[in-house]
């Protein structure tokens, strides 16, 4: 399926309540219902026909739902009847059902409507889905599953095209979770904003190429929404994002300090290290095991090279106040030494000093989650967790259990405010979390990445932009989309070095030049 569409998509993404707030606020401002469905047909039709003309299709069949995106459907159908496409239309429910503008939307339709469980695909060229949107409000029925597989065979059989109004019927506009059977579409017209449940998977690949249109609901709306959830885009960060100055110098741009594992284990320290400095640290120093340092200083140039044993050893090192970015995990061994290690990384300072923790930084405090937790929020500046979805599982079992989190943004964010530190849950759909309630999600990432050594180059990242300073939300989103933006650069047969290798290519492009 093709990966989403995020050109121009607003920045705000809201849940299937909050839309359904922003239009009752929108209908009650004066705006009719009616021309709100007008309106959204009038994209999707404009949608549906250039895909038509691109495939030189002329047929099309609707399916309708019972509510206001079945009502989407049918007034799509007559326009796209008046621009002299060939159209049949499908209902799941009898139109004596129907109710609101649905019901004025399918009175307009001139033509004859059959019975959507009953349809037969074979002819049309392009199938519009207009099932059901953001008011589903339970798991399909079993005829409905039905239709809907049929629909997902038929479409991969004939190659033909599926468009889905607001979102593919059966994913759940809020978590993405597909409820019973989910429409799997090539294109999705969604309507003021993105819903959470287009960019979390399963929800996402359904979506194919996902649009967002106007259709007269004013961004003021959002005022009252206290929207806290964003696409991961640069717009989100870029004014953040840390320049060199040209009156600045390498200590001015922050100094980053990366704790490498023992003798066999540094390899994923190094790749963190220059992942730092390629994220524009002034200065990244490793602080290795005594009995590593020769096989880090012999594999490094440009990242400096301490020896540091233990808690004490890392105390020492640490207490050069212009470090202000440590980094631990990657490589560093499960074992009760890391965690006091971690302990010292966020020890209560005079000077603000941000801390990445990742892997086995995390996984040593499986068995007391709470000991970590009372660390990182004494930690003298912003602290940000890196766990992929295993790790994840191992220590906010507490958010992973809790009936109230239905998605892995509400577990990312219930992870945040237990521990006062920034979460970044790791996948195809990454999600950032802040403690204040803010987040971010990655809307495409390719599947190269999911290869050795990318996390440690995802903290490295990380751990360079907060040296130079930048707020810890915003370094972890900018980080997470540096780093996927790196390795769609680079493409098929990424290694992690190649991400690294990558940087400069992202710099340019934010840069302008
Ligand atoms: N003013 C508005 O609210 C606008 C809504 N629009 C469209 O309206 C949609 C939302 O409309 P609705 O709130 O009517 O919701 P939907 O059309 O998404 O579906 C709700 C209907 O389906 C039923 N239903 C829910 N889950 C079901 C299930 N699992 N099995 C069978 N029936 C189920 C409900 O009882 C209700 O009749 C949006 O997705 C969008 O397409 C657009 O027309 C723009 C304006
Ligand atoms: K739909």
């Amino acid at each position: 399926m093709p990966a989403v569409l995020t050109v121009d998509l607003p920045l705000e993404v809201l849940t299937t309540d909050q839309m359904a707030r922003a239009d009752r606020l929108t209908i009650e401002g004066g705006v009719p219902a009616m021309t709100l469905m007008e309106n959204a047909a009038l994209a999707l039709a404009k949608a549906t026909s250039q895909i038509l003309q691109r495939t030189s299709g002329r047929r099309v069949l609707v399916l309708c739902g019972p509510g206001n995106n079945g009502g989407d459907g049918f007034v799509a159908a007559s326009l796209l009847r008046s621009q002299r496409y060939k159209v049949r239309v499908a209902s799941l429910a009898r139109l004596e059902e129907l109710r609101g503008p649905a019901a004025r939307a399918a009175a307009a339709w001139p033509g004859a409507v059959t019975s959507a469980l009953e349809c037969e695909f074979e002819g049309a060229d392009l199938v519009v889905d207009a099932l059901f949107g953001t008011g589903l409000a339970r798991d399909l029925d079993a005829d409905a599953c039905d239709l809907v597989r049929r629909l997902n065979r038929w479409r991969r059989a004939s190659g033909q095209n599926v468009v889905s109004v607001d979102i593919p019927s059966g994913v759940d506009g809020t978590t993405g979770a597909v409820r019973g059977a989910a429409v799997e579409a090539d294109a999705t017209v969604t309507f003021f904003r993105v819903k959470t449940g287009h960019l979390l998977l399963p929800g996402r690949l359904h979506c194919g190429a996902l649009a967002c249109a106007h259709i007269g609901i004013r961004p003021s709306a959002l005022e009252t929404l206290h929207v806290s959830t964003f696409i991961n885009a640069p717009a989100l960060w870029r004014s953040d994002l840390p320049l060199p100055q040209i009156e600045g110098h390498k200590y001015s741009r922050g100094h980053a300090l990366v704790v490498s594992g023992g003798a066999s284990f540094t390899g994923a320290a190094r790749l963190s290290a220059a992942a730092a400095l390629r994220a524009g640290a002034g200065l990244v120093t490793l602080a290795s095991p005594s009995d590593a340092l020769t096989v880090n200083a012999s594999a490094l140039t440009s990242v400096m090279v301490r020896p540091a044993d233990g808690a004490r050893g890392l105390a020492a090192v640490l207490t050069d106040e212009r470090k202000n970015a440590v980094a631990l995990g990657p490589g560093l061994g499960v074992s009760e030494e890391s965690c006091a290690k971690v302990e010292t990384a966020l020890a209560p300072q005079a000077y603000r000093r941000a801390a990445v923790l990742d892997a086995d930084a995390l996984s040593s405090f499986a068995h007391d989650p709470e000991r970590l937790w009372r660390a990182t929020r004494a930690a003298p500046g912003p602290v940000v967790m890196t766990p992929h979805a295993g790790e994840f599982a191992r220590l906010f079992a507490c958010c992973e259990n809790d009936g109230a989190c239905r998605s892995k943004l509400d577990k990312a964010r219930a992870a945040a405010r237990a521990s006062g530190a920034v979460v970044v849950y790791k996948g195809p759909d990454t999600v950032v979390a802040a403690p204040d309630g803010r987040a971010s999600i990655l809307p495409s990432a390719t599947p190269w990445l999911a290869t050795a050594g990318s996390g440690d180059a995802l903290t490295g990242i990380i751990a360079g932009l907060l040296a130079q300073r930048m707020e810890g939300f915003l370094a972890a989103s900018c980080a997470v989309w540096m780093h996927a933006r790196a390795a769609e650069i680079y493409g098929p047969g990424l290694i992690a070095d190649d991400i690294i290798a990558s940087l400069p290519h992202v710099w340019r492009e934010l840069c302008g030049r």
